[in-house]
């Protein structure tokens, strides 16, 4: 299952996100390609690689260009990097004020006297259906629909008004939109299965932006928490804001669960995407993009450990709408996952659902378990289990190549082709899965 692990060490931007999956390798060009298949023009991106304490990664910024905002106004030039360097109090994102109450501070405007206007503002009904009419992928709308719909309901809590009046003021729009689509676009393009999290760092105090100082987190980021257990470790030696609200709508709409980094995890690539405001320490997202392996193949050096087993009741929910379940959570790392028949209270005919996991897995496995089947609850117990080592190798057949488990326990050995390699060789080679074996092991034997 291919993981992009979050590690949230100082906190999470739209920018940051996209710098960061940009240095994992993603292509910009390709991003930028996808980007103009929505109706939004005047502006440029950039991704810089460069050093923060000798650590190289990727500076993604977006730059609105001077006059040509698709906005069709033409007020300033606005090279906009709101995520972490609110010094100059701008206030980039939802805005939701009546406008003209709203003093724009950029240096630019108090120079010219300008009272910042938002004929450009677009309303979060406006980014829906610019989302919806582009002809961007299905698994990218869905995405950064959700996403937007987070931080816009968060918006409509914190300032008390409805949805549709939730606006993003134009230097804000076209950012977010840019930050959150570019973002799906590119984990479209990492195939990723499944996103999870460190716990998430933020810093401590007050931010100023246009509306006056915000407490950190800022009031939407917290709103965003409001009914989950998204955990968020606050800072009190880093006096700004960490974690933005695009920042937390990205990780309360993709990461299904926050722990550490998956014992089972291969790590394939580590990248690196900056934010601007100097912290006294690295200011980045840090993520890993990896995969587990489907555990028969994982390599095993003990011949003993725990094992933890999960189980539920269920009777009010259907056969069909179950059975997805299994696939989910053995692709999550589970050992295994089965049903059996059992009769409950009521005479109700039902299902009792197993898990075998690894108990650090014990937190996603929850998290599937209760978000795709009916269960209130889940039951636990750790096991502990007698189990043999395990190791690989590859014999060379006349039929290609086939992997080989060693199992050993004291004196006791097994050995055992694997069978997905011997079923695909049946398969193009037309021949009996008996045949595939037979000549493995008389390889095996010829090497004794
Ligand atoms: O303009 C508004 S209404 C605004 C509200 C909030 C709330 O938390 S409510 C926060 N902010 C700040 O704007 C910048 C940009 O955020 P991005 O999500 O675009 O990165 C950031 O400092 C927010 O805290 C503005
Ligand atoms: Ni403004």
């Amino acid at each position: 299952m291919r993981t992009l692990y979050l590690d949230v060490i100082s906190g999470i931007s739209g920018d940051m996100f996209l710098g960061a999956l940009l240095d994992l390798g993603v292509d910009l060009e390709a991003v930028k390609t996808e980007l103009a298949k929505l109706n939004v023009a005047g502006y440029s991106l950039s991704a810089k690689k460069t050093a923060q304490s000798a650590i190289f990664g990727t500076s993604f910024r977006v730059q609105l260009d001077h006059g040509t905002m698709d906005t069709g106004f033409t007020e300033h030039t606005h090279d906009h990097h709101h995520d972490h360097d609110h010094d100059h109090s701008h206030d980039a994102t939802p805005y939701v004020a009546d406008a003209h109450e709203h003093t724009h501070q950029h240096e630019h405007d108090h120079e010219r006297g300008h009272h910042h206007h938002h004929g450009g503002a677009r309303h979060y009904t406006e980014i829906v259906d610019l989302i919806q009419s582009a002809a961007l992928s299905d698994y990218v709308k869905q995405h950064a629909l959700a996403i937007f719909k987070a931080i816009a309901e968060a918006e409509a809590k914190v300032h008390n008004v409805s949805m549709a009046e939730v606006h993003f003021h134009e230097v804000g729009a076209v950012d977010s939109i840019v930050d959150i689509v570019g973002g799906c676009i590119a984990l479209e393009q990492l195939h990723v299965d499944r996103v999870i999290s460190s716990p998430l760092v933020d810093g401590t105090g007050f931010i100023t932006v246009a509306h006056g100082k915000m407490p950190i987190p800022v009031p939407a980021v917290m709103q965003m928490r409001a009914g989950t257990s998204i955990p968020v470790h606050q800072r009190d030696d880093i006096h700004t804001e960490l974690v933005t609200p695009t920042g937390m709508g990205i990780v309360k709409t993709l990461v299904t669960t926050f722990e550490a980094l998956p014992s089972n995890l291969t790590v394939e690539k580590v990248g690196y995407g900056f934010g601007t405001r100097d912290i006294g320490q690295i200011n980045a997202l840090r993520v890993m993009l990896g995969t587990t392996a489907p555990l028969s193949q994982q390599v095993v050096e003990t011949n003993a450990d725990d094992v933890l087993e999960m189980s539920a009741n269920i009777d009010d929910q259907s056969a069909e709408s179950l059975a997805p379940i299994i696939d989910r959570l053995v692709a999550a790392g589970a050992y295994d996952a089965y049903f059996e028949p059992i009769q409950m209270k009521k005479n109700r005919p039902a299902l009792k659902l197993t898990v075998l996991a690894n108990p650090v897995d014990q937190a996603a496995m929850t998290h599937l378990l209760l978000q795709h089947t009916t269960t209130a609850g889940v039951r636990y117990q750790t096991l502990h289990r007698t189990i043999m080592q395990r190791h690989f190798s590859t014999v060379t057949t006349e039929f290609g190549d086939v992997r080989v488990k060693h199992l050993t326990y004291q004196d006791i050995e097994k050995t055992k082709p694997e069978f997905e390699d011997c079923e695909r060789i049946a398969n193009t080679r037309g021949i009996t899965l008996q045949e595939v074996y037979r000549a493995v092991y008389r390889q095996l034997d010829s090497a004794l």
